[in-house]
């Protein structure tokens, strides 16, 4: 039974949320609930009601994946009940009450919580609203500046702020549910509906609290409905309307949103993280990971060093000279120094951080680590040489993993004697901020590897994804075509700032060209010189190269190389001062010379084309992924882009959109456009060459066939479509291809 009741010898009613993994209000606990409390209510031994939550969890709030079935169900008559109850209800929360947990707990007449449980009303991070009449609870109970901050920006109070805030009527010091009785046995009935908001609140919306509290939630999420809606449920719920007429106004705008792409975009990414983690035949128990070993301490490798460090694991942090050494060192230092200065790091923090990280030039201080991460530059010579050094002087049973960005990891291993020790583990810059993981595995790595690795993405908070060991794993080389198609529309007439900017509009953090001078452009002129393909005649062409290739050539590669002649910062497409940049006029007249060459006159080029020739050939490289079998499902594409490469949440990742936004008959016969003319301009201008990313994936192709087929929620299209094709054996070489 989700929701059991029990008598106390105290003749205190107590009904538990029963239904794990977090107590989530889905149809059956809600209905049990509903044939179990009226029974504790009818009971004349039963004094009062104690409403309370099994296991660590008060209740993690409505079902997720039941939102239809919820608004199909109509008014809360769940909540009416508790409110209504003649006898005094109290919420003992036994762990934190989120969302439809928070609204339970705001129906029961008082709360009494211990000391770690927490109130909270996350559900504007799904794009929702409390629609189980928390809108017009909190505001009656909490001051409107905490409701806000909790309801707008979806902060959890913790049980003593909670109490402070008028939302927690007790903390137990002791035994909950003894404590939350005996204050239930001592107190009448005092329903929250029935109180008047406090004055003060309904002054502060006169005075315009509520349009403050909005511009900040539309700048931090400007594609995001649900605060536009959280605002009308406030202004309800502090105007003259009734507790019933607000609940009608919180009624109307969670229906809005509950049927809007947004929160469906949103609820897919929740589902998307959780479901990352369980990777298809990656079972086994991971290694114990308590002291870690960083190879090269760049840029890159002082990053990952930082990330594990500030969960409080050892790391030894190694390099080949002592300046190199010192350099890197000097870097996380001023970087943890500064945090100290803003006062986001305490100083005995900073000093344990500091006391956790030994450099060392000496491999030998690699003899008792778990696993080593190298991060030197990408030179496969190098890397295997590296990889040599560590097998010798790790323990046989260590993980030696790789932060290439582009090489064959394959390859690299093979020089072990035990190559199953070997994963990719990608990454993104700067390491200790971005929240992306990509873990690569190889066509010999070990389930105990991988699985390690996966557990080793947790601990330091990533959002961990698994792909296959293909040429860019997922990410870059969805990339690829995006940067190329850039490049190609300022050589048609495009600028510089039209392509960011209609990027931009589209919702990711940045433009494309932005990006190529965030992480450096000579990344893919460095593979292509590594490649020996500096002739681009070869399938992974990428659109025009002589801009980028001119600006590498003089060591132009963007914010991450200072260049000593403008203070303090890089050069690349633009000139960056600070946080300012401006496109720099040399690129301009360089673009200019490269259309003059090449015989291309300029065009006017609109914004949704940018928009549909950047993304569509992304999102057909992320089919051929799957395709192919190097990523398990397509929600793991979509992390590693909202998490990787900034594409806006609201929209779901590229796969989601493809799926909700643009529909893939769209995509398809655009890319068929495209294509042909692509094919068109090689053919007629011998300086292009032809490109491979406007061909239809086989599984983009089949999803068109099914478009508009329903599947249950939290499935997706792709997944289902994906899953006949890899049955039916037309998947490619791919370690998901069978799976
Ligand atoms: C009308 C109402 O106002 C509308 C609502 O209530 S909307 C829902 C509001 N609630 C939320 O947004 C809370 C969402 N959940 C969370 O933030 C976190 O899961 C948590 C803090 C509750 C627990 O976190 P943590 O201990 O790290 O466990 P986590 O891995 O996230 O979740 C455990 C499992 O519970 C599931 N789960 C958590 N909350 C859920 C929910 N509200 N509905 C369905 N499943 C849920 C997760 O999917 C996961 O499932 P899995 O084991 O199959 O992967």
């Amino acid at each position: 039974m989700p929701a059991t009741i029990s008598v106390r010898p105290d003749g205190v009613g107590v009904i538990t949320l029963d239904s794990p993994p977090v107590n989530s209000l889905g149809t059956e606990l809600v209905t049990s609930f509903k044939q179990e409390f009226p029974k504790l209510v009818q009971d004349p031994k039963v004094k009062a009601i104690v409403v309370t939550g099994k296991g660590a969890m008060f209740c993690g709030g409505a079902e997720i994946t039941e939102f239809a079935v919820m608004v199909a169900m109509g008014p809360e008559k769940m909540k009416d009940m508790i409110d209504a109850s003649p006898k005094t209800t109290v919420a003992a929360l036994n762990g934190p009450a989120l969302g439809g947990g928070g609204e339970v707990s705001l129906a029961c007449h008082y709360r009494v919580a211990a000391p770690n449980s927490s109130v909270g009303f996350p559900e504007v991070n799904l794009g929702l609203l409390p629609g189980g009449q928390g809108t017009q609870r909190l505001p009656r109970v909490a001051p409107l500046p905490t409701a806000m901050q909790m309801i707008l920006q979806g902060k959890p109070l913790k049980s003593d702020a909670a109490k402070k805030n008028g939302i927690v009527d007790l903390v137990a010091s002791g035994d909950l549910l003894a404590e939350a009785a005996e204050f239930a046995l001592s107190h009448p009935p005092a329903p929250i509906s029935k109180r008047e908001v406090p004055k003060t609140n309904r002054f502060m919306v006169a005075a315009g609290a509520l349009e403050s509290g909005l511009n900040t939630a539309v700048k931090a999420a400007p594609l995001m409905v649900a605060p536009r809606s959280i605002i009308k449920c406030f202004e309800a719920a502090c105007s003259k309307k009734s507790f019933r007429e607000g609940l009608q106004v919180e009624m109307e705008e969670f229906t809005k949103l509950v049927f809007s792409v947004e929160s469906a975009a949103l609820r897919h990414l929740f589902l998307a993280e959780r479901m990352a983690q369980k990777v298809p035949g990656v079972d086994e128990k991971p290694a114990p990971l308590k002291k870690i070993g960083i190879l090269g301490a760049g840029l890159m490798g002082g990053g990952i060093a930082m990330c594990f460090v500030q969960k409080g694991i050892p790391v030894v942090l190694k390099d080949a000279q002592q300046d190199w050494l010192d350099s890197g060192m000097k870097k996380i230092e001023s970087l943890w120094a500064g945090q100290l200065k803003k006062g986001r790091l305490s100083k005995d923090k900073y000093q344990q951080y500091m006391g956790l990280l030994k450099p060392t030039l000496d491999y030998a201080d690699f003899k008792d680590v778990d696993m080593v991460i190298e991060a030197v530059p990408e030179i496969m010579d190098l890397k295997k040489q590296v990889f040599l050094d560590i097998e010798k002087n790790t323990k046989p049973d260590a993980l030696i993993c790789t932060n290439t960005s582009g090489l064959n990891i394959d390859d690299i291993a093979a020089v072990l004697k035990d190559p199953s020790r070997v994963m990719g583990t990608h990454f993104f810059s700067p390491a200790n901020v971005m929240q992306l993981l990509e873990n690569v595995r190889t066509s010999k790595s070990s389930i105990r590897t991988l699985s390690t690795g996966m557990a080793m993405g947790k601990l330091i908070s990533k959002k961990c994804i698994m792909v296959g060991n293909c040429d860019g794993f997922v990410g870059n080389r969805m990339l690829a075509p995006y940067a190329g198609e850039a490049k190609m529309l300022l050589e048609e007439g495009a600028s510089v700032e039209q392509v960011d900017a209609a990027a931009v509009k589209f919702g990711m953090a940045m433009g494309p060209m932005a990006l190529g001078d965030l992480v450096g452009q000579e990344i893919f002129w460095k593979q292509r010189k590594a490649a020996n393909d500096m002739k681009k005649q070869t399938k992974t062409y990428y659109g025009p190269y002589e801009l980028t290739d001119w600006l590498c050539e003089q060591g132009r590669f963007g914010l991450k190389t200072p260049d000593p002649k403008i203070k303090a910062n890089g050069r690349g497409i633009f000139i960056h001062r600070g946080r300012d940049k401006m496109v720099d006029p040399e690129v301009v007249a360089k673009l200019d010379e490269v259309r003059k060459m090449k015989g291309m006159v300029p065009r006017q080029v609109t914004d949704e084309e940018i928009v549909e020739r950047l993304f569509y050939p992304l999102i057909n490289e992320g089919f051929k992924i799957l395709e192919e079998g190097y990523v398990a499902r397509s929600s793991d594409i979509d992390l590693a882009y909202i998490y990787g490469y900034g594409f806006p949440p609201s929209k779901g990742g590229p796969m989601f959109f493809a799926e909700n936004y643009t529909g893939f008959k769209k995509i398809l016969e655009k890319l068929k456009v495209f294509d042909a003319q692509a094919k068109e301009r090689y053919t007629k201008n011998s300086q292009y060459l032809p490109v491979h990313y406007f061909e239809p994936s086989k599984l983009l192709e089949a999803c068109a066939a099914k478009e508009g087929t329903k599947v249950f929620p939290g499935q997706t299209l792709i997944d289902v479509v994906l899953k006949e094709f890899r049955k039916s054996g037309s998947a490619g070489a791919g370690p998901f291809s069978k799976l």
